[in-house]
Protein backbone atom coordinates (compact mmCIF):
# COMPACT_ATOMS: atom_id res chain seq x y z
CA UNK A 1 0.00 0.00 0.00
CA UNK A 2 1.46 3.33 -0.75
CA UNK A 3 2.43 5.76 2.11
CA UNK A 4 -0.40 8.29 3.02
CA UNK A 5 0.22 11.40 1.41
CA UNK A 6 -0.63 13.67 4.54
CA UNK A 7 -2.15 17.39 3.90
CA UNK A 8 -1.79 19.32 0.71
CA UNK A 9 -2.68 22.52 0.61
CA UNK A 10 -2.96 24.82 -2.86
CA UNK A 11 -3.68 27.91 -4.32
CA UNK A 12 -5.29 29.27 -0.89
CA UNK A 13 -6.76 33.19 -1.24
CA UNK A 14 -8.45 34.66 1.59
CA UNK A 15 -9.80 38.75 1.54
CA UNK A 16 -10.72 40.55 4.27
CA UNK A 17 -12.64 43.48 2.09
CA UNK A 18 -9.30 45.46 0.70
CA UNK A 19 -6.68 43.42 2.58
CA UNK A 20 -5.52 40.10 0.84
CA UNK A 21 -4.93 38.00 4.04
CA UNK A 22 -3.65 34.61 2.05
CA UNK A 23 -2.83 34.93 -1.42
CA UNK A 24 -2.48 31.61 -3.60
CA UNK A 25 -0.55 30.38 -0.80
CA UNK A 26 -0.04 26.57 -0.70
CA UNK A 27 1.88 23.68 1.44
CA UNK A 28 2.35 19.96 2.07
CA UNK A 29 2.81 18.48 5.57
CA UNK A 30 3.79 14.94 5.68
CA UNK A 31 3.02 12.16 8.10
CA UNK A 32 5.99 11.61 10.37
CA UNK A 33 7.49 15.49 10.10
CA UNK A 34 6.99 18.37 11.44
CA UNK A 35 6.27 21.34 9.25
CA UNK A 36 6.92 25.36 10.14
CA UNK A 37 4.65 28.01 8.72
CA UNK A 38 6.57 31.20 9.48
CA UNK A 39 6.15 34.50 8.88
CA UNK A 40 5.87 38.25 10.75
CA UNK A 41 2.52 39.40 12.24
CA UNK A 42 0.22 39.99 9.77
CA UNK A 43 1.65 37.45 6.85
CA UNK A 44 -1.67 35.39 6.98
CA UNK A 45 -0.67 32.53 9.19
CA UNK A 46 -3.51 32.03 11.58
CA UNK A 47 -5.81 32.37 8.29
CA UNK A 48 -4.47 30.05 6.39
CA UNK A 49 -4.47 27.74 9.56
CA UNK A 50 -8.17 28.54 9.78
CA UNK A 51 -8.54 27.43 6.01
CA UNK A 52 -7.11 24.53 6.70
CA UNK A 53 -9.07 23.54 9.67
CA UNK A 54 -12.16 24.41 8.21
CA UNK A 55 -13.07 27.64 10.57
CA UNK A 56 -12.54 29.75 7.20
CA UNK A 57 -14.00 29.46 3.40
CA UNK A 58 -11.48 30.95 0.67
CA UNK A 59 -12.69 32.23 -2.15
CA UNK A 60 -9.96 29.92 -3.64
CA UNK A 61 -7.82 26.98 -2.88
CA UNK A 62 -8.05 23.55 -2.27
CA UNK A 63 -7.72 21.10 1.08
CA UNK A 64 -6.91 17.49 0.48
CA UNK A 65 -6.04 15.12 2.95
CA UNK A 66 -4.38 11.64 1.71
CA UNK A 67 -5.85 12.22 -1.23
CA UNK A 68 -9.18 13.41 -0.47
CA UNK A 69 -10.70 16.23 -1.46
CA UNK A 70 -11.98 18.04 2.05
CA UNK A 71 -12.13 21.59 0.04
CA UNK A 72 -15.93 22.16 1.22
CA UNK A 73 -16.11 20.21 3.98
CA UNK A 74 -17.04 21.31 7.83
CA UNK A 75 -14.16 21.54 10.56
CA UNK A 76 -16.19 18.91 12.52
CA UNK A 77 -15.63 16.66 9.43
CA UNK A 78 -12.05 17.33 8.74
CA UNK A 79 -11.23 16.80 12.53
CA UNK A 80 -13.01 13.46 12.41
CA UNK A 81 -10.59 12.34 9.20
CA UNK A 82 -7.94 13.73 11.38
CA UNK A 83 -7.03 17.25 10.69
CA UNK A 84 -6.88 18.69 14.41
CA UNK A 85 -6.05 22.58 15.17
CA UNK A 86 -4.74 23.18 18.67
CA UNK A 87 -6.06 26.89 20.03
CA UNK A 88 -3.86 28.91 21.41
CA UNK A 89 -6.17 29.58 24.55
CA UNK A 90 -9.59 28.18 25.41
CA UNK A 91 -12.75 29.31 23.94
CA UNK A 92 -14.98 31.73 25.91
CA UNK A 93 -17.74 30.03 27.11
CA UNK A 94 -20.36 30.99 29.35
CA UNK A 95 -20.46 30.44 32.76
CA UNK A 96 -21.79 26.98 33.88
CA UNK A 97 -23.96 26.50 36.84
CA UNK A 98 -21.39 23.80 37.98
CA UNK A 99 -18.51 25.95 37.95
CA UNK A 100 -15.04 26.86 35.89
CA UNK A 101 -13.89 23.32 34.60
CA UNK A 102 -10.44 21.94 36.28
CA UNK A 103 -7.60 21.72 33.60
CA UNK A 104 -8.52 18.03 33.97
CA UNK A 105 -11.85 18.12 33.10
CA UNK A 106 -11.24 20.02 30.27
CA UNK A 107 -9.06 17.16 28.87
CA UNK A 108 -11.25 14.68 29.90
CA UNK A 109 -14.19 16.54 27.99
CA UNK A 110 -12.10 16.43 24.63
CA UNK A 111 -11.51 12.96 24.97
CA UNK A 112 -15.11 12.09 25.95
CA UNK A 113 -16.11 14.22 22.60
CA UNK A 114 -13.54 12.53 20.21
CA UNK A 115 -15.23 9.30 19.12
CA UNK A 116 -13.33 8.92 16.26
CA UNK A 117 -16.42 8.04 13.71
CA UNK A 118 -16.45 5.90 10.36
CA UNK A 119 -13.97 7.60 8.72
CA UNK A 120 -11.19 6.59 11.26
CA UNK A 121 -11.70 3.48 12.27
CA UNK A 122 -8.66 1.32 12.50
CA UNK A 123 -6.88 4.28 13.73
CA UNK A 124 -5.22 4.14 17.08
CA UNK A 125 -7.56 5.22 19.69
CA UNK A 126 -10.43 3.51 20.47
CA UNK A 127 -9.24 0.86 22.45
CA UNK A 128 -12.42 1.29 25.18
CA UNK A 129 -9.72 2.88 28.01
CA UNK A 130 -12.22 5.23 29.74
CA UNK A 131 -11.79 8.70 29.46
CA UNK A 132 -10.57 9.40 32.96
CA UNK A 133 -7.44 7.48 31.96
CA UNK A 134 -6.88 8.59 28.78
CA UNK A 135 -7.11 12.17 30.03
CA UNK A 136 -4.62 11.46 32.71
CA UNK A 137 -1.77 10.01 30.08
CA UNK A 138 -2.69 13.37 27.85
CA UNK A 139 -1.70 15.12 31.02
CA UNK A 140 1.07 13.50 31.77
CA UNK A 141 2.52 13.56 28.25
CA UNK A 142 2.15 17.30 27.71
CA UNK A 143 3.75 17.94 31.03
CA UNK A 144 0.89 19.38 33.31
CA UNK A 145 0.07 16.98 35.48
CA UNK A 146 0.71 18.93 38.42
CA UNK A 147 -1.56 21.28 37.44
CA UNK A 148 -4.77 18.97 36.78
CA UNK A 149 -6.51 20.28 39.50
CA UNK A 150 -6.18 24.39 38.90
CA UNK A 151 -9.26 26.06 37.35
CA UNK A 152 -8.32 25.73 33.88
CA UNK A 153 -9.40 29.33 33.03
CA UNK A 154 -6.87 30.70 35.96
CA UNK A 155 -4.11 28.28 34.50
CA UNK A 156 -0.65 30.54 33.95
CA UNK A 157 -0.22 30.97 30.13
CA UNK A 158 2.32 27.86 29.64
CA UNK A 159 -0.27 25.63 31.06
CA UNK A 160 -3.25 26.68 29.07
CA UNK A 161 -1.53 26.72 25.48
CA UNK A 162 -0.26 22.94 26.91
CA UNK A 163 -4.25 21.99 28.19
CA UNK A 164 -5.12 23.15 24.79
CA UNK A 165 -2.48 20.82 22.83
CA UNK A 166 -3.59 17.73 25.39
CA UNK A 167 -7.26 18.15 24.03
CA UNK A 168 -6.03 18.23 20.52
CA UNK A 169 -4.79 15.25 21.02
CA UNK A 170 -7.45 13.54 22.55
CA UNK A 171 -8.58 13.24 18.97
CA UNK A 172 -5.64 11.49 17.77
CA UNK A 173 -4.42 13.67 15.09
CA UNK A 174 -3.25 12.65 11.75
CA UNK A 175 -2.49 16.32 10.99
CA UNK A 176 -1.86 18.70 14.30
CA UNK A 177 -1.93 22.39 13.77
CA UNK A 178 -0.61 24.45 16.43
CA UNK A 179 -0.63 27.72 15.66
CA UNK A 180 2.32 30.10 17.87
CA UNK A 181 2.41 27.59 20.57
CA UNK A 182 5.66 29.07 21.91
CA UNK A 183 4.32 31.66 22.70
CA UNK A 184 4.77 32.46 26.75
CA UNK A 185 6.44 29.17 27.07
CA UNK A 186 9.47 29.27 29.30
CA UNK A 187 12.60 27.78 28.03
CA UNK A 188 11.88 24.36 29.88
CA UNK A 189 8.82 23.69 28.52
CA UNK A 190 9.89 24.57 24.66
CA UNK A 191 12.54 21.93 25.03
CA UNK A 192 9.56 19.30 26.05
CA UNK A 193 7.60 20.98 23.18
CA UNK A 194 10.22 20.21 20.56
CA UNK A 195 10.74 16.60 22.09
CA UNK A 196 7.13 16.00 21.77
CA UNK A 197 6.68 17.43 18.74
CA UNK A 198 9.29 15.22 17.66
CA UNK A 199 7.54 12.26 18.97
CA UNK A 200 4.46 12.73 17.64
CA UNK A 201 5.94 12.93 14.02
CA UNK A 202 7.29 9.14 14.67
CA UNK A 203 4.32 8.26 15.47
CA UNK A 204 3.34 9.22 11.87
CA UNK A 205 1.34 12.48 12.58
CA UNK A 206 1.69 15.27 10.12
CA UNK A 207 2.77 18.04 12.69
CA UNK A 208 1.97 21.99 11.18
CA UNK A 209 3.66 24.71 13.80
CA UNK A 210 2.65 27.70 12.66
CA UNK A 211 5.38 30.70 14.36
CA UNK A 212 5.98 34.20 13.90
CA UNK A 213 9.85 33.95 14.01
CA UNK A 214 12.55 31.84 12.26
CA UNK A 215 14.81 30.91 15.49
CA UNK A 216 11.94 29.02 17.76
CA UNK A 217 11.00 26.34 14.86
CA UNK A 218 14.50 25.91 13.30
CA UNK A 219 15.36 22.89 15.43
CA UNK A 220 12.01 21.31 15.27
CA UNK A 221 10.94 21.22 11.88
CA UNK A 222 11.64 18.85 8.96
CA UNK A 223 10.67 21.91 6.37
CA UNK A 224 9.53 25.51 6.31
CA UNK A 225 7.54 27.78 4.87
CA UNK A 226 7.89 30.96 4.80
CA UNK A 227 5.06 33.46 4.76
CA UNK A 228 4.76 37.39 3.66
CA UNK A 229 1.76 38.64 3.10
CA UNK A 230 -0.46 35.82 2.28
CA UNK A 231 2.36 34.21 -0.41
CA UNK A 232 4.70 31.50 0.02
CA UNK A 233 8.10 33.35 -0.50
CA UNK A 234 10.37 30.42 0.64
CA UNK A 235 10.05 26.59 1.25
CA UNK A 236 12.44 23.84 1.73
CA UNK A 237 15.20 22.51 4.78
CA UNK A 238 15.10 25.17 7.67
CA UNK A 239 18.50 25.74 6.86
CA UNK A 240 18.46 26.42 3.18
CA UNK A 241 15.16 28.46 3.70
CA UNK A 242 17.28 30.34 6.52
CA UNK A 243 19.73 31.04 4.04
CA UNK A 244 17.41 32.72 1.79
CA UNK A 245 18.23 36.45 1.30
CA UNK A 246 14.21 37.02 1.19
CA UNK A 247 13.82 35.38 4.12
CA UNK A 248 16.00 37.23 5.76
CA UNK A 249 14.45 39.99 4.58
CA UNK A 250 10.65 38.95 5.08
CA UNK A 251 10.61 37.34 8.57
CA UNK A 252 12.18 37.98 11.78
CA UNK A 253 14.90 35.79 13.01
N1 LIG B 1 -11.27 38.82 10.73
C1 LIG B 1 -10.49 39.68 10.07
N2 LIG B 1 -10.97 40.80 9.53
C2 LIG B 1 -10.18 41.66 8.83
N3 LIG B 1 -8.86 41.47 8.63
C3 LIG B 1 -8.31 40.36 9.17
C4 LIG B 1 -9.09 39.41 9.90
N4 LIG B 1 -8.26 38.40 10.30
C5 LIG B 1 -7.04 38.71 9.83
N5 LIG B 1 -7.06 39.88 9.16
C6 LIG B 1 -5.94 40.51 8.47
O1 LIG B 1 -5.41 39.53 7.58
C7 LIG B 1 -4.00 39.59 7.57
C8 LIG B 1 -3.44 38.25 7.98
O2 LIG B 1 -3.76 38.03 9.35
P1 LIG B 1 -3.36 36.71 10.14
O3 LIG B 1 -3.91 36.82 11.53
O4 LIG B 1 -3.77 35.52 9.35
O5 LIG B 1 -1.78 36.81 10.15
P2 LIG B 1 -0.74 36.05 11.11
O6 LIG B 1 0.44 35.76 10.27
O7 LIG B 1 -1.41 34.92 11.78
O8 LIG B 1 -0.37 37.17 12.13
P3 LIG B 1 -0.43 37.12 13.75
O9 LIG B 1 0.72 36.29 14.15
O10 LIG B 1 -0.30 38.57 14.11
O11 LIG B 1 -1.79 36.54 14.08
C9 LIG B 1 -3.60 40.74 8.49
O12 LIG B 1 -3.45 41.89 7.71
C10 LIG B 1 -4.79 40.86 9.41
O13 LIG B 1 -4.92 42.19 9.91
Amino acid sequence: MPAPEGLRVADVTVRFGSVMAVDGAGLTAHPGTVTGLVGRDGAGKTTLCDVIAGLRRPAAGTVHLDGRDLTGSAARVRARHGIVRAFQRPAARPASPFGAPTVRESVQAAVRRSDPGPARWGRRRGTGRDSARRAEELLARVGIAEYADRCARDAPPAVAVLTQLARALAADPAVLLLDEAWTGLPVRRSRALEVLLRDLAAEGVAVLVACGALEPVMGVCDVLHVLDAGRVIAAGPPAEVRADRRVRDACPA
